[in-house]
C-alpha cells in the first residue's frame, strides 16, 4: 500500500515513522531533516489519524514556520489548518492569551520590540538624571536585559550574578528593575518577557496539565538553537507523554550570542534514555563541489563530531572568488554574475545575496537597482520600525491597552499638540493620584492647569481616543486606522521625507486590507500581535521574482540555486578580533557552513581589499581565514572584469592568496587585519591632491564627482557610472 513516506529515504521513513516515543535526527545540512518532520506530520494525521490538534511543532521563523505548515497542507489538505506550527514566539504569545492573567498580566498585553525597550530606557535614564554615555546606551541596556532574562537572572537573581558593590551594577540594578515596573504597569511584554512568562505559567499544575494535555506529539525543528528557557518549555510539556521528536544539526548551532544552548541537543540522548536516534547522511541540496568546500571547512572546528554527508548529485561548479579592489566592485561583480545566469536561463527569486552584517546591503542595493534587478531586503531597517508606522502603531497599541503609557508618550504630541515637558508631569500627577493610566487621566483635563491652546488638543485627542474605544468592538481595523490617520491629520503633519513616509503609510493600509481580507474577524489585539510578531524573512513570497538579500543567520533552513556570499574578510567574516575566544571562531565557521550549505547549484564569494569600517577607509583589508581553510581545488580565483583566470600562476598577485606565506593567526600579520589596521590616513594623505567630494572633469566622461580615493585609486561618479581611475593617470586624464 502506498503511503506519504514512501517519499523519503530508508533512514528518514525510519524517523517519520516512530511516533510514540523520544526521537533524536541528527544531521548535517540538506539532509531532509525539515522534510522529514513534516511528512511524519502528515503521516501522523493523515495514515495513523491523529488529530492535529494535538501536535505542536515548533521551528525557528516564522518563514520556516509558515513553509512546514504550507508543506503539510499539501499533503493532508485542510486539516493543517488545526495544526498547530509555530515560532517559540508565537507559541508563547498563544499561551498567554488564554492564560496570562493567572500570572498577572491582562489578555490584551501589548508587545515592545527593541525600540519600544529603548525609548523607555532613555526615559528612564533621564528621570534618574543619568547624563548619556558608553556604558549606560539604552541600546547595550535593552540587550543587556533581554540577555539576562532569557538566561532566568530576574531582579532578584541578579544580586548573585554581579557584585553590587560596584556603583555601575547598581545602577544597571536600578534600571533594569524600573524597567521591569513600567513594563509591568503598561501592562506590555518585551520579547524575553514572552517566553519567559510562558516559561512561567508552565510551572502551574492547572495550566501544565492542560497543554501536556493538548499537545501530546511535540516535533521541534533547529533544536541546536534552543536556549534554557525553550529547552524547559519542550521538556515540561513533552513530560507526561514523551513523545517528542527533535531535530537538528550542531554544527548549524549559531545563536550561542542569543543565549542557544548547544548540549540541548548534544544531551538529548540523555534526557531521554528510551530515544530513538537516527542520522541521515545523504545530501539531496547541493553539489559535490558545494558539500565538499562545507566539509571540508567545518572539520576545523574541534567541536564538530564529524559526520558523513554525500550526494548523488553532478560535482557541480568550482565555487567562484572575487577579488575585488572596492565594495564597488564587489558590488559590480555580483550584479554581472547575476546578469549572466538570468541571461542563461535562471530566475532572480532563485539568486541571494548572503553577508555578515546588515549594513553591508547598501550598497549592494544600489547597485542592483542601477542594474535594474528587482531585489528585495530582508532585515535591517524593517518596515516596522519607521517612525510613521510606529506612529501608527502606537495609536492602535493605546487603544489596545489603555494602560500602555508608553505608547501614549510616543504619540501625544505626534501630530504637535504643544505638550511639553511640564503638561505631561502634570497629567502624570492625576495618573499616579487616581491610580489610573495616563490617557485615563485626560478625563480630568479640566482640573489640569495648563495652556487653553494645549487644554484643547489633548480634549480632543482625548475624544478621538475614547470615541474609537467606546466602538471597537464594531470596527474593522481599517476604520480604526482611517480615523485615526483622518481626524489626527497626521499626513499633514508629516513635514521630512513626506513622499516616501506616505508611501509607507499606504503600504500600511494595504497590508491591513489584505489581513483582513484573510482574517475578517479579526480583532484589533489579534492584528497587533500578528505585526509583532512578524520577523524580517517574513514577507518573503517566493513566487515573486526577485533576488532576496539577507544576513546569513537569516537564511537559516532556506536554500537557493544560486548563493552569492559577500564580504569575506577577516575582521568581517569571521567578524571577530583576532583574540577572541576559540568558540566565538567556531560559532561563526558554523555560521559559514550555513551560508555555503544554503546553495544548491553554484556559490560565489566575494571579498573586497578596501572597505569602509567605522566610517575609516580600511585599505588593507585581508581574505577571510575561512577561505584559506576551504578545499583549495574546489575553488577559482576569478579576474578582473569577473573573467575567470587559467591556472593560478597567471593570475595577478593581488587574486591569489598565498597560503603558504599567510596565516592569519600569527600577530606579525597583526597591522594588515587586526585591531592596528587603518593605515587608511597615510592613504588619503598621500594623494591628498584628489579628496572625497571634489569635481573633476574627465576627458571622455564630463564632469564626476570623486566617491573614494585610495592608495592607488579612486572611485570617480560620472553621468554614466562610476569609474576607478588609477592616480597616476589621473593628472593626465582629468582637470578641477
Ligand atoms: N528523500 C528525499 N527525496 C527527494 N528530495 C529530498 C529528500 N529529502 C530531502 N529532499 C530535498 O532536499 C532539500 C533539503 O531538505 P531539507 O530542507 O528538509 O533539509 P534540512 O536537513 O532540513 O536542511 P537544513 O539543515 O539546511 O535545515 C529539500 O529541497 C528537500 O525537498
Ligand atoms: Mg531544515
Amino acid at each position: 500500500m502506498s503511503s506519504i513516506l514512501d517519499e523519503l529515504n530508508e533512514e528518514q521513513r525510519k524517523a517519520a515513522e516512530k511516533i510514540e516515543g523520544p526521537v533524536l535526527i541528527l544531521a548535517g545540512a540538506g539532509s531532509g531533516k525539515t522534510r522529514t518532520v513534516t511528512y511524519r506530520i502528515a503521516h501522523m494525521v493523515k495514515e495513523i489519524g491523529i488529530s492535529p490538534l494535538n501536535i505542536l511543532a515548533l521551528t525557528f521563523t516564522n518563514k520556516a514556520a509558515r513553509e512546514m505548515k504550507e508543506r503539510a497542507a499539501a499533503l493532508i489538505g485542510h486539516e493543517a489548518n488545526n495544526l498547530v506550527v509555530s515560532t517559540f514566539h508565537s507559541f508563547s504569545v498563544r499561551l498567554l492569551k488564554t492564560y496570562s492573567e493567572r500570572i498577572g498580566y491582562g489578555r490584551n498585553f501589548n508587545i515592545y520590540d527593541v525600540d519600544d525597550q529603548k525609548s523607555i530606557i532613555t526615559k528612564i535614564k533621564k528621570d534618574m538624571g543619568i547624563k548619556d554615555n558608553d556604558n549606560v546606551q539604552p541600546g547595550k541596556l535593552a540587550n543587556k536585559i533581554s540577555k539576562l532574562k532569557e538566561q532566568g537572572i530576574g531582579i532578584k537573581e541578579l544580586e548573585r550574578e554581579i557584585d553590587m558593590r560596584i556603583p555601575a551594577n547598581r545602577l544597571f540594578g536600578e534600571i533594569y528593575q524600573k524597567y521591569d515596573e513600567v513594563l509591568k504597569a503598561n501592562n506590555a511584554m518585551d520579547f524575553s518577557d514572552l517566553l519567559l512568562n510562558a516559561r512561567k505559567l508552565l510551572d502551574d499544575a492547572f495550566v501544565l496539565e492542560r497543554i501536556q494535555e493538548r499537545y501530546q506529539y511535540i516535533v521541534v525543528d533547529e533544536y541546536q538553537d534552543t536556549n534554557d528557557i525553550q529547552y524547559e518549555m519542550i521538556n515540561l510539556i513533552a513530560a507526561k507523554y514523551r513523545n517528542i521528536c527533535v531535530v537538528g544539526d550542531e554544527d548549524q548551532s549559531i545563536y550561542a550570542f542569543r543565549g542557544a544552548n548547544i548540549n540541548n541537543i548534544l544531551n538529548f540522548e540523555r534526557d531521554y534514555k528510551e530515544a530513538f536516534t537516527v542520522k541521515l547522511e545523504r545530501n539531496y541540496r547541493s553539489t559535490k563541489k558545494i558539500l565538499d568546500t562545507a566539509n571540508e571547512l567545518i572539520k576545523n572546528n574541534k567541536s564538530s563530531k564529524g559526520k558523513t554527508l554525500w550526494t548523488d548529485d553532478s560535482d557541480g561548479e568550482k565555487i567562484k572568488i572575487y577579488n575585488a579592489m572596492t565594495v564597488y566592485d564587489e558590488a559590480d561583480f555580483i550584479v554581472t554574475e547575476m546578469k549572466k545566469k538570468k541571461r542563461a536561463g535562471a530566475d532572480y527569486k532563485d539568486m541571494t545575496i548572503l553577508y555578515r552584517t546588515n549594513a553591508q546591503s547598501r550598497v549592494l542595493e544600489e547597485k542592483l537597482l542601477s542594474a535594474n534587478i528587482p531585489y528585495k531586503i530582508y532585515g535591517g531597517m524593517q518596515f516596522f520600525q519607521r517612525k510613521e508606522i510606529k506612529d501608527i502603531l502606537a495609536y492602535l497599541s493605546l487603544l489596545n491597552n489603555k494602560n500602555d503609557n508608553h505608547n501614549f508618550y510616543r504619540i501625544i504630541n505626534v501630530p504637535k499638540r504643544s505638550v511639553g515637558e511640564k503638561t505631561l508631569e502634570k497629567i502624570q500627577e492625576v495618573a499616579n493620584e487616581k491610580n489610573i493610566s495616563m490617557l485615563e487621566a485626560l478625563h480630568y483635563i479640566d482640573e489640569i492647569p495648563v495652556r487653553a491652546a494645549t487644554k484643547l488638543a489633548l480634549k480632543e485627542f482625548y475624544n478621538l481616543m475614547q470615541g474609537i474605544y467606546s466602538s471597537l468592538e464594531e470596527m474593522s481595523i481599517k476604520e480604526i486606522f482611517d480615523e485615526i490617520l483622518i481626524r489626527t491629520r497626521y499626513i499633514d503633519s508629516i513635514e521630512d521625507n513626506k513622499e516616501d513616509r506616505v508611501k509607507n503609510i499606504e503600504e500600511l493600509l494595504n497590508s491591513i486590507i489584505e489581513l483582513e481580507k484573510q482574517n475578517p474577524n479579526m480583532s484589533l489585539n489579534e492584528y497587533l500581535d500578528m505585526i509583532s510578531l512578524s520577523s524580517s524573512t517574513d514577507e518573503m513570497e517566493d513566487d515573486e521574482n526577485y533576488v532576496k538579500l539577507m544576513t546569513i543567520h537569516s537564511s537559516k533552513g532556506l536554500e537557493f540555486d544560486y548563493v552569492f556570499l559577500a564580504g569575506m574578510e577577516d575582521g568581517l567574516f569571521p567578524s571577530i578580533s583576532f583574540d577572541a575566544p576559540e568558540e566565538e571562531l567556531e560559532e561563526e565557521r558554523r555560521l559559514c557552513y550555513v551560508a555555503i550549505t544554503r546553495a544548491k547549484k553554484e556559490l560565489f564569494i566575494s571579498y573586497s581589499s578596501s572597505r569602509k569600517i567605522w566610517g575609516k577607509d580600511d585599505n588593507l583589508r585581508r581574505p577571510s581565514r575561512f577561505i584559506y581553510e576551504m578545499k583549495q581545488d574546489n575553488l577559482e580565483y576569478v579576474g578582473g572584469k569577473y573573467g575567470s583566470l587559467k591556472g593560478k600562476s597567471s593570475a595577478p598577485r593581488s587574486f591569489t592568496p598565498k597560503i603558504e606565506n599567510f596565516n592569519p593567526f600569527s600577530k606579525d600579520k597583526l597591522g594588515r587585519f587586526g585591531k592596528k589596521s587603518g593605515n587608511s590616513q597615510t592613504a588619503s594623505n598621500v594623494n591628498s591632491k584628489y579628496k572625497v567630494g571634489d569635481v573633476v572633469n574627465h576627458k571622455k566622461f564630463g564632469r564626476g564627482k570623486i566617491k573614494k580615493v585610495d592608495m592607488k585609486s579612486m572611485i570617480v561618479e560620472f553621468m554614466v557610472g562610476e569609474k576607478k581611475i588609477a592616480l597616476v593617470l589621473a593628472d593626465k586624464i582629468l582637470g578641477k
